[in-house]
């Protein structure tokens, strides 16, 4: 078997993946804490034959975890952010500043789409561009959902968005404190997310296949109008295409991946900027 685990700031998830069949067995996910260690809801170590990591949490949490994982497992994987992966530059003037979950997204989505903009709706929700040919441009960070309604203080902090809400529901006027929150928020993730894909499919002249991951990416999705894929594995598809193991990956054959999805014309996402820009 293969773990596979995405360490975020909020969760860390993992997967197992089936070798020989590369069909994914199990997964979870388990609160990031002070360190991560296998307990109750990690799996079984003695099945694991490699590991692949990519870790935004502190450097002492990946050292740990490393360490640990070093014990009992022969291939230990670590993805860092670099400057050139796969025909991809990465934009940042710091290359290795990049969170690496962002840095797996855009390789998983350069490798599905040949350009794209890739969006993690996590604690934060970032989005990333990278243009045919390979040169990412860099990104936008903004809080997520969770975070967002954190920082206000109103008292609505454990009441979360229903991640099967209608999108018609939560754009409405809120009616009361926690619908206000949370309708307010939400509108703020799903403008934001439009705005900057229009944006800068502007300013490069050229519109790109949008994609979405992330705790949040359902719901988010549910808001958007502009033609998109929801992809719950492309952080782990950054790994599969970084340490290819399986047969299925050594073809370029990515878990989970949607069908890339349609792109609009570039002059219906202008027409929608210069509408926005009207008001
Ligand atoms: N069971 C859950 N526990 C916590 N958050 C959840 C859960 N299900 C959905 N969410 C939502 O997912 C978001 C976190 O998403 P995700 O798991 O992608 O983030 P993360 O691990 O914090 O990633 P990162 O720290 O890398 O941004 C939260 O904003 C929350 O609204
Ligand atoms: C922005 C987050 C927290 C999103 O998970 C992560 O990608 C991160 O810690 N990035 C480092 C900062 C940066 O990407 O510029
Ligand atoms: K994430």
């Amino acid at each position: 078997m293969i773990l596979d685990l995405d360490i975020g700031n909020t969760l860390s998830k993992w997967r197992l993946k089936d070798v020989a069949s590369s069909e994914i067995r199990s997964r979870g996910a388990v609160w990031t804490r002070e360190e991560w260690r296998p307990g109750a809801d990690i799996p079984d170590l003695d099945v694991v034959e490699a590991v692949r990591i990519s870790s935004v949490a502190r450097e002492s949490v990946l050292h740990d975890t490393v360490t640990l994982l070093r014990r009992q497992v022969g291939v230990v994987h670590v993805a860092r952010s670099t400057p050139e992966a796969l025909g991809v530059s990465c934009g940042y003037d710091e290359p290795g500043r990049l969170g690496v979950d962002r840095w797996m997204g855009v390789l998983a989505g350069y490798q599905l789409t040949g350009g794209c903009c890739s969006v993690d709706c996590g604690s934060a929700i970032t989005m990333d561009f990278v243009l045919p040919g390979g040169r990412h441009l860099g990104g936008y960070i903004i809080p997520g959902l969770r975070l967002m309604k954190e920082s206000l203080k109103l008292g609505t902090r454990n009441v979360a968005i229903d991640p099967d809400s209608e999108a018609d529901e939560l754009l409405a006027p809120g009616r009361n404190t926690v619908e206000a929150v949370n309708h307010g928020i939400y509108m703020s993730a799903v403008s934001a997310v439009n705005r900057i894909y229009s944006e800068v499919c502007d300013r490069e002249g050229i519109a790109l296949p949008l994609l979405l991951t992330g705790g949040d990416a359902r719901v988010v999705s549910r808001g958007l109008r502009i033609p998109h894929a929801v992809w719950p594995d492309m952080v782990y598809a950054g790994l599969e295409t970084c340490y290819p193991l399986t047969a299925a990956e050594r073809a370029g054959r990515l878990a989970g991946a949607p069908l890339p999805p349609p792109v609009p014309p570039l002059e219906k996402v202008r027409a929608g900027l210069a509408f926005s820009m009207l008001l």
